[in-house]
C-alpha cells in the first residue's frame, strides 16, 4: 500500500495530540496502523505504543492492519521505519485496564445487565416506584449500559431525588457482598485508581503513546481515562481517529461530542482531514453524503472517491418474498461474474428481520454465516461445550443450552430429550425423582442423576466443569479426537482466562489451544455473510445488500420516537451503506406499513425521499413501482 499525501501528513506530524474526524473508507485505520509502527520505532525501548478501541472487532481490525503494514516493505520505506516492531498492544479499552490492574478477585466479570437485577431488587424492597416506572427505569438502564451513579441521575423524574443516593449506596453494598464486577466497573475502578499519583505515573511511563480507533464509540468513563492518562505528563502522545457519522453505540453512551471534548481538553492538538474514500465508488459515496447531510450531529466532511462504478440499486415497493428471491438471483449473478461468496454480505437492522431470508438461502443451498453468531459458525462439538459452560456458570441457563446437552446423550432421542427438558423446567422440589412420563432406560437414569447432582452439588465451577466433561466424554456421539482434547484444552483456557471468558475464546483462531481442525468442516470455505449493522461496523465487502427492516420492530423499539433515535437510525444506515466497495442494493419491503410517530415516518426509506432518481438506479426489480407516499 502507498500512503496518500494527506495520510502521510498524519504519520509524519510531530504534534503530540492528533485527531482525525473523517468519513468512512478514508483510511483512518490504515493511518493509525502506520502511526503505531512509526511511534514504536521512535520510542525504541522506552515504553510501548498501546492501541485500543471499544469493541473487539475494531481492536482486531487495527491489529491485522499493523501486522500487514509491518510486512509491507514499500510502505515501511515510505513511513521511514527500518525494523518494524509489530508486537504492539491492541485491545479493547477493558482489556487495556484489566492488563494493568486486577479488578475482580475471581477473574470473573459479569455483563452490565447483571446490575439490573440488583436495581430491581432495591427498587422493589423500597417500594419507591410504581410498576410502570420500574419497567421504564429497567429499560433505560439496560439500554444505556452506563454506571449507575450517572445513569440514575436521569431517573430523577421517576425516583424521588433524595432517594437516589440511598439507592446507589445500597447497590454498592450488594455488589460488594455478592462480589459482582461488571464491565463498567472495570473502567470506573481503573479511573479511580488513576487518582493515585504513583499508579498514574507508572501507566504513563509504560504507555507514553496511546492510539484510539473508533474514537466516537468511547463512553464517558473511557474518555476520562484517556484524558487523565495525558494529564501531568510532558511526553504523552495521543492519536485518535473516528467518524462522528458512525456513532452506532449512542445507546451505550458513545457520542459525537468526543471530538469537541478532545479539542477543548488539548488546545495544542493538530487536526487532520482525510478526503479521499479509498474503499467505495463515488456512487456509493453519494448515498452516504445524502445521509450525512441530514445528520444533526455529525460535521460535514468533503469526501470524494477515487473510483467510479454503477449507481446503487433501490427497491422500495416489493414484497419480502420477492426481495428474498431477487437477492438470491443477484447473488448468483455476481458469483457468475467472478465475485466470491465471501465478498458479499447482507445486512439488516435486527436479527429477526433475516429469519425468512435465512430459510430462503437454505432452500437455495447458498452457504451463509451469521456474523458473530457462535453457534452457527462452530461445529456440533463447540456448540455442545458452549451449552455446558452456560449450564454450569449460569443460574438460569437457556432451554437451548439444555437441549444441546440432552440431545447428545446416548440413547436419548430428540423426543425424550424434550421430555427431560420439560421435566427439568417444572421440577419444583430438590428431591430427585424420575419424571413419570418417561420410559426408564439406563442412559436416561444416568443423565437425570448427573443433572441433578451437578445442579445441587456445592463445588467450584471448575469441579463442575470437569464432572460435566467426564460425562460428555462417555458419550459415544462425540468424536474421538475431540474427546482427547476436551479436558486439557478446557483446563488450559479456564486457567488462562477464567470461566466466563471461555465462550469468547472459542472464536479466537489465534488462541494456541483452539480445537483440532475438523476433518469435515460444517461450512464450506466461502460463504455469504449475514449481519446486523452494529456487528459489522468497520468491515467491508465488494457487494452489500441492505435487507430493509420491519416497521413493527421499529415501533417496538421506539426507534423513531425522538430526533435522537432517528439520528441513530440514520447513522446506522450510513454505516451499512459505506461497507460496500463496488455494488450496493437497498431493499425496503412494501408489506411493512409506514407509521407516523413523533412527526416522523418510521420507515427508514424516508431518509431517501426525493433522492431516488438522483443517486440510485431503480431497476426493474421484483414488483417495482413508483415509491408510495
Ligand atoms: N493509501 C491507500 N491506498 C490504497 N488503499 C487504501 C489506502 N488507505 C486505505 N486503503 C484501503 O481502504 C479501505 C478502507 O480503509 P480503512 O478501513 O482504514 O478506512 P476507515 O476510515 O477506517 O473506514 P471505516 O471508518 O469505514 O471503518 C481498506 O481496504 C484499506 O486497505
Amino acid at each position: 500500500m502507498k500512503m496518500t499525501k494527506e495520510q502521510m501528513a498524519v504519520v509524519e506530524s510531530d504534534a503530540a495530540m492528533r485527531m482525525l474526524n473523517c468519513g468512512s473508507g478514508c483510511g483512518k485505520t490504515a493511518v493509525l496502523g502506520s502511526c503505531a509502527l512509526k511511534e514504536q520505532d521512535r520510542l525504541g525501548g522506552n515504553g510501548r505504543v498501546v492501541v485500543f478501541s471499544l469493541t473487539n472487532y475494531a481492536a482486531d481490525k487495527i491489529y491485522k492492519t499493523i501486522q500487514s503494514h509491518a510486512r509491507d516493505r514499500e510502505l515501511l520505506r515510505q513511513i521511514g521505519v527500518r525494523t518494524p516492531d509489530p508486537g504492539i498492544e491492541c485491545s479493547t479499552i477493558h482489556g487495556f485496564c484489566l492488563r494493568r490492574r486486577r479488578i475482580s478477585k475471581h477473574g470473573v466479570v459479569e455483563k452490565d445487565a447483571a446490575e439490573q437485577d440488583l436495581l430491581l431488587e432495591i427498587l422493589q424492597s423500597k417500594g419507591l416506584v410504581d410498576e410502570h416506572s420500574m419497567k421504564t427505569i429497567l429499560k433505560m438502564y439496560r439500554c444505556r449500559q452506563i454506571p449507575p451513579a450517572e445513569s440514575l441521575t436521569d431517573f430523577y423524574d421517576l425516583v424521588p431525588r433524595d432517594e437516589v443516593k440511598g439507592i446507589l449506596a445500597e447497590m454498592n453494598r450488594l455488589k460488594k457482598e455478592q462480589g459482582l464486577v461488571t464491565f463498567n466497573d472495570i473502567l470506573v475502578r481503573f479511573l479511580k485508581m488513576l487518582d493515585k499519583p504513583h499508579f498514574l505515573k507508572r501507566i504513563q511511563r509504560e504507555c507514553p503513546v496511546l492510539i484510539v480507533d473508533e474514537f466516537q464509540d468511547l463512553n464517558t468513563v473511557a474518555w476520562r481515562i484517556l484524558k487523565k492518562l495525558a494529564s501531568t505528563s510532558a511526553c504523552a502522545r495521543i492519536i485518535v481517529a473516528g467518524d462522528d457519522a458512525q456513532t452506532a453505540f449512542a445507546y451505550a453512551d458513545a457520542s459525537f461530542k468526543r471530538f469537541k471534548q478532545f479539542r477543548q481538553a488539548f488546545s495544542d492538538h493538530q487536526e487532520f482531514r482525510l478526503t479521499i474514500n479509498q474503499r467505495s465508488t463515488q456512487q456509493i459515496q453519494d448515498v452516504s453524503d445524502a445521509l450525512v447531510r441530514q445528520s444533526r450531529y455529525s460535521s460535514r466532511k468533503t469526501v470524494v472517491a477515487n473510483r467510479i462504478g454503477d449507481k446503487p440499486g433501490f427497491y422500495c415497493n416489493c414484497s419480502s418474498q420477492a426481495i428474498h428471491e431477487h437477492i438470491i438471483e443477484e447473488i448468483r449473478g455476481f458469483a457468475e461474474d467472478g465475485i466470491p461468496l465471501d465478498q458479499m454480505a447482507v445486512f439488516y437492522r435486527f436479527n429477526a428481520d433475516a429469519f425468512g431470508f435465512r430459510r430462503c438461502l437454505s432452500k437455495n443451498h447458498i452457504p451463509y454465516m451469521v456474523f458473530g453468531d457462535k453457534s452457527s459458525r462452530k461445529g456440533p462439538f463447540v456448540r455442545l461445550l458452549l451449552a455446558m459452560v452456560q449450564i454450569i456458570t449460569n443460574d438460569q441457563p437457556s432451554g437451548a443450552a439444555w437441549m444441546e446437552v440432552l440431545r447428545n446423550v446416548e440413547g436419548l432421542g430428540e423426543k425424550q430429550a424434550e421430555k427431560v427438558f420439560a421435566w427439568l423446567k417444572h421440577k419444583q422440589s430438590n428431591d430427585f425423582q424420575y419424571p413419570r412420563q418417561l420410559k426408564f432406560t439406563a442412559p436416561l437414569e444416568r443423565t437425570l442423576r448427573f443433572l441433578h447432582d451437578t445442579k445441587d452439588n456445592v463445588g467450584s465451577p471448575l469441579d463442575k466443569l470437569f464432572a460435566l466433561v467426564d460425562f460428555i466424554r462417555s458419550m459415544p456421539k462425540v468424536n474421538k479426537t475431540v474427546k482427547d482434547h476436551i479436558l486439557p484444552t478446557m483446563a488450559k483456557i479456564v486457567h488462562d482466562y477464567g470461566l466466563k471468558d471461555l465462550p469468547d475464546k472459542f472464536n479466537d483462531p489465534s488462541y494456541p489451544l483452539c480445537f483440532p481442525p475438523q476433518t469435515n468442516p460444517p461450512y464450506p470455505k466461502t460463504y455469504l455473510t449475514l449481519s446486523t449493522i452494529h456487528r459489522i461496523k468497520g468491515g467491508e465487502y465488494e457487494v452489500v445488500f441492505y435487507l430493509g427492516t420491519n416497521d413493527e420492530t421499529y415501533e417496538d423499539h421506539g426507534n423513531f420516537s425522538t430526533p435522537k433515535d432517528r439520528e441513530l437510525e440514520l447513522q446506522l444506515m450510513n454505516i451499512a451503506v459505506t461497507r460496500a466497495r463496488t455494488h450496493l442494493q437497498m431493499y425496503f419491503p412494501v408489506d411493512w406499513k409506514v407509521v407516523k410517530k413523533g412527526g416522523h415516518a418510521s420507515n427508514p426509506w424516508t431518509f431517501f425521499n426525493g433522492l431516488h432518481k438522483e443517486i440510485f438506479q431503480t431497476p426493474e426489480g421484483p414488483n417495482h413501482e413508483e415509491e408510495q407516499s
